[in-house]
């Protein structure tokens, strides 16, 4: 039988999921990739995996998406690694640099600034370019707070705007998958958050930041209603930014 091929985000985020994916039998049915978040998405759009831990931003863009598992990368309120960093309040950011490794935060800046700041902000993909302000994701982020004269958490923001917790990946497929497939995946997935103590105790500490907190109580790891909820809403603002002309 084929393996299913599967493309996982390399973030402290995603190294519960990891464990557990590569302490069950399951690890023996799969390639696993890790991945930064956007070639996550570019993977399983293309079709160059059949799974990914996918940044919901892009899930429209899947043919055939389908959420195959009951976890995800989401928090409720502030989740401590997705920020706009500032050097002016967020009044008078005019100019913001994206993260080329983001899919979901970049648009979740955009949605913020635009419809809960009231902000028409110019944006650069541009490595290189000096901007007000910049978004920045994941690992790159901890213990960076203080090195900034503003962090916005993206989390907190959009859970200040909308009242709603978030989800910024889920595990979505582009075909179908068993469901035999899927309940061994998900046991696999919450093994793995069952022994976050084991993953804690791998990770070399970090300055200024606090992996335990991070692991345990900013991320969030559960599909809900209300994840599902705000990412519907997360989507049609997307759609809207699309709308506007530019
Ligand atoms: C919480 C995070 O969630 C993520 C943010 C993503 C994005 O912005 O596209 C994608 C996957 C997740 O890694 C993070 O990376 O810090």
């Amino acid at each position: 039988m084929s393996k299913i091929k599967i493309s996982a985000v390399a973030y402290t985020n995603t190294k519960a999921f990891i464990y557990g994916l590569q302490h069950s039998e399951i690890i023996n049915k799969i390639d696993l990739s890790l991945d930064i978040p956007s070639d996550c998405a570019a993977k399983v759009i293309s079709g160059q995996v059949d799974i990914g831990l996918m940044p919901v931003a892009a899930i429209p863009l899947v043919p055939n998406a389908n959420i195959v598992a009951d976890y995800c990368i989401g928090s409720d309120g502030a989740v401590n690694s997705v920020f706009i960093f500032s050097n002016v309040p967020v009044e008078e950011i005019k100019t913001l640099r994206l993260d080329s490794h983001s899919r979901t935060s970049n648009n979740l800046a955009k949605v913020l600034l635009k419809f809960y700041w009231n902000k028409e902000v110019e944006f650069t993909t541009d490595a290189n370019a000096k901007t007000d302000a910049i978004v920045l994701i994941g690992d790159r982020t901890f213990g960076k707070k203080d090195d900034f004269a503003f962090a916005y958490d993206m989390g907190q923001e959009w859970k200040n705007f909308t009242g709603l917790p978030f989800m910024y990946a889920a595990w979505v497929s582009n075909k179908e998958i068993s469901q035999e497939f899927k309940a061994e995946f998900n046991a696999a997935l919450k093994l793995g958050l069952n022994h976050r103590q084991e993953v804690l105790k791998d990770l070399p500490p970090v300055e200024n930041f606090d992996l335990e907190d991070y692991l345990y109580r900013k991320l969030q790891f559960e599909v809900t209603a209300d994840r599902k909820k705000a990412m519907k809403l997360f989507l049609e603002y997307i759609e809207h930014l699309e709308k506007e002309p530019v």
